[in-house]
C-alpha cells in the first residue's frame, strides 16, 4: 500500500487519479511546522505540495520511504532539489496547468495599475466619490517589456498585442525564431529597461535572476515606468523598488509574489500607487483542477515506475527515445554491477562507449543505468536513476560517454570501462534479438554469458589442468555448473573463464581455486 500526503489545499477533484487506485491511500494534511512534517513524513511514499509547504532538507532526509514529491504548479523553489536528488527522490511538477491563470492575473494587474482600480474601489467603499485622484493611462501604443518569454511570458505577449501594445522581450535562452513567431522583438536587458513603459517578469528565481531589477536597473528605466511581478519574489529588490517609487521614478507597481511569503507587512504597503495580491496567480478553479490532475497522474506513474513526463530533477526523456533505449537499460545496469564486483581499488573514472546502431540514439539514460549498476552494490543508500549521476560526482568519479563505430560484429555494443587507482577493466554487452542480454567481452576476451545469477570469473594462463580442477573443486561442494565460457586471444597466453553456477561458491573453495597453478585471480559475482 502506498501513502500519499497532500498539503496546501490541492484541489480535491484533481486527486481522482490517486483515489481510484486501490493500493494508494490519500491523506489530506493540515498546515504543519517543519518539525511536524519531519515527524509525519517517514510513513509516506509521496508528497504533494503547492507553494506554502517548504520541503526542506530535514523533511527530505526524514522521508525514508519517499519516492516522489509532486508540485501542483510550476515553481519548485520551495523544494530542496539538491537534497531530493541526493536522496534519490523524484521531483515532478505540473508546468502547464496554471499558465493561463498566471497570464490573466498579470494582465489584470497591468490594467489595475494603469487605471488605479484597487485604490478607486477602496476609496469608494469609504464613501468618497473621487474622480480626480484616479486619472489613469491607456495601454494602447505603450511598450511592454517582458523578461522571460516562456509559457506565461508568451501568453502575456499575445494578450498584450491584442491590447495594441508594442511588446519587446529579454530572454537569452529562446531562439529568434520563437520570438518572431510571437511577433516579439528580442532585446538586451538594458534596452528593455530603457524602452519599456510597463515591465513584467516571467522567469524563475535563480542566482542569475535574483534582484535582477535593482537600484541600477531602476536608474536605467523611463520615468513613470510601471512594474509587475507575478513570477517569484526576489527577482525585484523590494527595497530598491520602494525607493524608486518614493522618488517618482516608478509610477506604479503590482506584486503577486514577495521575497518572504506570506508577506503581511512591507514598507511598500504604505505607498498609494503600490498594489498587491497574496500569491494568487494560479488561484483559479480551472488552474487548480488542472495542476492537481496533472500532478496526481504523475505521482501514480512514478509510484508504478512508469514514464513520468514532467520531471524536475532528472532530464525528461522523450517517449520515442525511451522506447529505443529501454531494452538496453537492464543490460547496462548488469554491466555496471559486474564491473563493481570485478574492479578493485577506488574507482576514479567510468567510460561508457556505444557502438553500432545504438550509437545513433540518445544514450544518456543508458549511461545513468551503468552508473547506477556500479554504485548500487558499493553504497549503503538507495541508488536510482535520480541520484546516480550526483552520487558519482559527489564521490569524485568522472563519467564519460562516447560513441565508436566499431561494434565487433554485433548490431549494437555497450562497452563499460572502469578505471580505479589499482586497475583498468573493460566489459562489453549486447542484446541478442531485441531483448536477450549477453556479456560478450571481458578485458577484450570474447565470451557469451547471460548476465544473471552467480558467475565465477577466473582469469588464468591458457594451459592444461586448469579448467578441470576448477570444475572438480566446485563439484566437490555439490554446486552445479550451469554454463561455462572460456575466452583467449592466443594459445598459451592469458585467458578468462566465466562459469554460471547455481549457488555461491564458498570462500574456502575460492581460495583453493586461487591456489591452482596458472590461475591469476578468482572472483564470485552476483548479478
Ligand atoms: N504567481 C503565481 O501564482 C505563478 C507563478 N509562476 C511563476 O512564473 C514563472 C514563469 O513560469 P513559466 O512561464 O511557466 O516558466 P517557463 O519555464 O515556461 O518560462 C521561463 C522563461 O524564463 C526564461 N529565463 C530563465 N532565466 C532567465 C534569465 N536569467 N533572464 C531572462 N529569461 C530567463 C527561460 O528561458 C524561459 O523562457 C516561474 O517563476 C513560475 O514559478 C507560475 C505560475 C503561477
Ligand atoms: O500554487 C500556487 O498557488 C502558486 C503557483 C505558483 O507559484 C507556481 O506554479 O509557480
Amino acid at each position: 500500500m502506498y501513502k500519499v500526503l497532500v498539503m496546501d489545499g490541492v484541489a480535491e477533484e484533481g486527486l481522482a487519479p490517486l483515489r481510484r487506485e486501490e493500493d494508494i491511500e490519500v491523506v489530506i494534511g493540515r498546515k504543519m511546522t517543519e518539525d511536524e512534517l519531519v515527524e509525519t513524513i517517514p510513513e509516506y511514499d509521496a508528497l504533494i505540495v503547492r507553494s506554502a509547504t517548504r520541503v526542506t532538507r530535514r523533511v527530505i532526509e526524514a522521508g525514508v520511504n519517499l519516492k516522489v514529491i509532486g508540485r501542483a504548479g510550476v515553481g519548485v523553489d520551495n523544494i530542496d532539489l539538491e537534497a531530493a536528488t541526493t536522496q534519490g527522490i523524484l521531483v515532478v511538477n505540473a508546468p502547464d496547468g496554471n499558465t493561463i491563470a498566471a497570464t490573466e492575473h498579470t494582465i489584470a494587474m497591468m490594467l489595475a495599475l494603469a487605471r488605479n482600480i484597487p485604490q478607486a474601489v477602496a476609496r469608494l467603499k469609504e464613501g468618497v466619490w473621487d474622480k480626480k485622484a484616479f486619472l489613469g493611462v491607456e495601454l494602447r501604443d505603450k511598450t511592454l517589456g517582458i523578461i522571460g518569454l516562456g509559457r506565461i511570458g508568451s501568453a502575456v505577449a499575445k494578450r498584450a498585442q491584442a491590447l495594441e501594445m508594442n511588446v519587446i522581450a529579454y530572454d537569452p535562452y529562446i531562439t529568434e525564431e520563437k520570438a518572431s513567431t510571437l511577433a516579439v522583438e528580442l532585446v538586451s536587458l538594458e534596452e528593455l529597461f530603457r524602452r519599456s513603459d510597463f515591465i513584467t517578469v516571467h522567469l524563475p528565481k535563480t542566482k542569475e535572476s535574483y534582484h535582477m531589477i535593482d537600484e541600477r536597473a531602476f536608474a536605467m528605466m523611463k520615468d513613470g515606468v510601471r512594474i509587475i511581478n507575478c513570477a517569484r519574489g526576489g527577482i525585484i529588490d523590494e527595497d530598491a523598488l520602494y525607493q524608486a517609487m518614493l522618488s517618482g521614478k516608478v509610477a506604479g507597481a503590482a506584486l503577486d509574489v514577495f521575497e518572504k511569503e506570506p508577506c503581511t507587512d512591507s514598507s511598500l504597503f504604505s505607498l498609494p500607487n503600490f498594489i498587491a495580491t497574496p500569491h494568487l496567480g494560479a488561484s483559479t478553479r480551472e488552474a487548480q483542477l488542472h495542476v492537481a490532475l496533472d500532478v496526481a497522474e504523475e505521482i501514480v506513474a512514478a509510484l508504478r515506475g512508469k514514464l513520468v513526463k514532467n520531471t524536475v530533477n532528472i532530464p525528461s526523456i522523450n517517449p520515442q527515445v525511451l522506447s529505443a533505449v529501454r531494452p538496453y537499460l537492464g543490460l547496462a545496469e548488469k554491466l555496471g554491477k559486474l564491473q563493481a564486483q570485478l574492479v578493485t581499488g577506488r574507482i576514479r573514472k567510468i567510460e561508457v562507449i556505444y557502438s553500432g546502431e545504438l550509437a545513433k540514439q540518445e544514450v544518456s539514460p543508458i549511461t545513468t543505468a551503468v552508473v547506477k549498476g556500479i554504485l548500487d552494490p558499493i553504497l549503503q543508500q538507495t541508488v536510482n536513476f535520480v541520484n546516480a549521476p550526483v552520487l558519482a560526482k559527489n564521490r569524485g568519479i568522472q563519467v564519460f560517454q562516447a560513441v565508436d563505430g566499431e561494434a565487433e560484429g554485433y548490431s549494437s555494443l555497450i562497452t563499460v570501462k572502469v578505471y580505479s587507482d589499482k586497475v583498468e577493466k573493460s566489459v562489453a554487452g549486447t542484446l541478442f534479438g531485441k531483448e536477450d542480454p549477453r556479456i560478450v567481452m571481458v578485458d577484450g576476451y570474447r565470451i557469451d554469458v547471460i548476465p544473471s545469477g552467480y558467475l565465477l570469473y577466473v582469469p588464468h594462463i591458457d594451459k592444461p589442468r586448469i579448467i578441470g580442477p576448477v570444475g572438480v573443486l566446485i563439484g566437490e561442494h555439490n554446486i552445479n555448473i550451469a554454463a561455462m565460457q572460456v575466452g583467449r586471444k592466443q594459445i598459451g597466453g592469458r585467458a578468462v573463464m566465466m562459469l554460471s553456477v547455481d549457488a555461491p561458491v564458498p570462500e574456502e573453495t575460492l581460495a583453493e581455486i586461487a591456489r591452482i597453478e596458472g590461475v591469476l585471480d578468482v572472483k564470485m559475482v552476483h548479478l
